[in-house]
C-alpha cells in the first residue's frame, strides 16, 4: 500500500509550434488506501495526470512520490502499479488465463503453481473462473473488464490506476460494475486514482474527488464537500445532475435582488456579499419548490417544457412572457401532475442558495445544510441513476 504525492506537476505539450498546458502545477496528496476519483469535463488534463503517476508521461515539472520513492526516474514497470483502460487492453490471442499470468511471469520469480494460484483466486474475486481458458474474442464487453481487473489484482500491487474503465458498458453493467470496484477496493485496500468524466461514478465510488477543468485544480474534498460546498461556479456547475442554476445579482433600493428571478437575498446573504461588487446566485434544481399559492419572497413563473424521469420530472420555468432562453429548471415529484403552461409560484427557502463572486468566480456563501445531508444526497445519485439509465 502506499500514499501518491504529486508536487506541482505541470506537463506542457507542443504541438504545431504552440505550447498546450496539460496539467498546470497540480499538487494532491493521495492517502494510502484512498480511492481518489480524477474528474473533469474533456480535456481538462485527467489522463495525462494518471499516465504521469504510471509513468506513460513524463512530467515537464514537479514531483511524484509513490510511498516513500520518488518515482520522476522510474520505468512504469518500477512503480508497483497495475492499470486498467477503458479499452481493456488484453491480448487477443490469449486466453485470460494467460492474459493474468503473463505479467507476472515477466516481471517476477514467481513458480508456476503460484503464478496459478494467484491467477485462480482473482478469477474467482472477478467472477471469472469459468471464463479462465476462453479467449477475449469469445468474451461480453463486462467480461472482459473483469478479466482486466483480475490481471490487475493479480499483480498485487501498491496502487491501482483505472482510466475510464467502465465507459464501453452499457448503463445497467456500469451501474454493477461500479459497485463491485467499488467493493473490491475497500477490501483490498489499494490506493486507487481512477479517471472519469461521468460524475455518478465520481460521486458514488470516490473517498474524494479531484475536480479539474482547464489542467487545473479546482477543488479536492469529499463528494459531500464538493456538491453543498462548491468552491467555485465551475465546480457548482459541473457537480450535480440536473446543473445548478445561475443568475446575476443586482442592488436594487438596497437589497440585493437575484435577476430574472425578483428573489430578495438581503436576509440570508447581506454579510456575505459584503465587499463584492457583482454577484453570482445560484441555486439547485432540486433545491426550489413550485408552489399553487404565491408565499413571500415567492416568484411568479410559467412552464415552457416538462422532462418525465420516471420517479421525478424536471420542469424548465420562466419568467411569464419571458424569453424561451431563459429558463431555469426545477426538480419536482414524478407523480406530480405539471403542464407546460401552467403557472406556479418558485420558493427557494431561506439559505438554500449559494453566492459566488462574478469575477474571480470562488463562492461568497454556501446553502445551510439540513440534517442527514448525507442521506439526501445518497438517495439524489440513486434517484438520477434510477431516472436516467
Ligand atoms: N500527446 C499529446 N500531444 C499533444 N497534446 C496532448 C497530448 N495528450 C494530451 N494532450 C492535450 O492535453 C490536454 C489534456 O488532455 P487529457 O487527455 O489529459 O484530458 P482528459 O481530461 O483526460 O480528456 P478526455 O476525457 O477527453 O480523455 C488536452 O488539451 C489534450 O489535447
Amino acid at each position: 500500500m502506499a500514499r501518491i504525492e504529486l508536487d506541482d506537476i505541470r506537463k506542457t505539450f507542443q504541438d504545431a509550434g504552440s505550447e498546450i498546458v496539460a496539467t498546470d502545477d497540480v499538487s494532491l496528496d493521495i492517502e494510502d488506501g484512498e480511492f481518489l476519483v480524477l474528474v473533469g469535463p474533456s480535456g481538462s488534463g485527467k489522463s495525462t495526470l494518471l499516465r504521469m503517476i504510471a509513468g506513460l508521461e513524463r512530467q515537464t515539472d514537479g514531483d511524484i512520490h509513490i510511498g516513500d520513492t520518488l518515482v520522476n526516474d522510474l520505468e512504469p514497470r518500477e512503480r508497483d502499479i497495475a492499470m486498467v483502460f477503458q479499452n481493456y487492453a488484453l491480448y487477443p490471442n490469449m486466453t485470460v488465463r494467460e492474459n493474468m499470468s503473463f505479467g507476472l511471469k515477466m516481471s517476477t520469480d514467481l513458480s508456476k503453481d503460484e503464478i496459478d494460484e494467484r491467477v485462480e483466486s482473482a478469477a474467482e474475486t472477478m467472477g471469472i473462473h469459468l471464463l479462465l481458458d476462453s479467449t477475449p474474442e469469445q468474451m461480453s464487453g463486462g467480461e472482459k473488464q473483469r478479466a482486466a481487473l483480475g490481471r490487475a489484482i493479480v499483480r498485487d500491487p501498491n496502487v491501482f490506476l483505472m482510466d475510464e474503465p467502465l465507459s464501453n458498458l452499457d448503463a445497467k453493467l456500469r451501474s454493477v460494475m461500479r459497485t463491485e470496484i467499488k467493493r473490491l477496493q475497500r477490501e483490498l485496500g489499494v490506493t486507487t486514482v481512477y479517471v472519469t468524466h461521468d460524475q455518478t461514478e465520481a460521486m458514488t465510488m470516490s473517498d474524494r474527488l479531484a475536480i479539474l477543468d482547464g489542467g487545473n485544480l479546482q477543488q479536492l474534498g469529499t463528494p459531500l464537500e464538493c456538491f453543498y460546498r462548491p468552491a467555485n461556479t465551475f465546480v457548482a456547475g459541473f457537480i450535480g445532475d440536473p446543473s445548478m442554476n445561475f443568475f446575476d445579482v443586482t442592488h436594487e433600493d438596497g437589497r440585493l435582488v437575484a435577476q430574472d428571478l425578483d428573489y430578495d437575498l438581503s436576509e440570508d446573504a447581506a454579510a456575505s456579499a459584503t465587499g463584492h461588487d457583482e454577484l453570482v446566485f445560484g441555486v439547485r434544481p432540486e433545491d426550489i419548490d413550485l408552489r399553487e399559492d404565491r408565499g413571500e419572497n415567492d416568484f411568479e413563473v410559467e412552464v415552457d417544457v416538462v422532462e418525465p424521469m420516471g420517479s421525478l420530472k424536471y420542469a424548465y420555468v420562466k419568467r411569464p412572457g419571458s424569453d424561451d432562453e431563459e429558463t431555469y429548471i426545477v426538480e419536482v415529484n414524478g407523480q406530480r401532475p405539471i403542464d407546460v403552461g401552467d403557472t406556479l409560484y418558485a420558493h427557494v427557502p431561506h439559505g438554500e442558495f449559494h453566492l459566488f463572486d462574478r469575477r474571480s468566480r470562488e463562492a461568497v456563501h454556501h446553502r445551510d445544510l439540513r440534517e442527514n445531508t448525507e442521506e439526501e444526497l445518497l438517495e439524489k445519485m440513486n434517484d438520477t441513476q434510477a431516472a436516467t439509465s
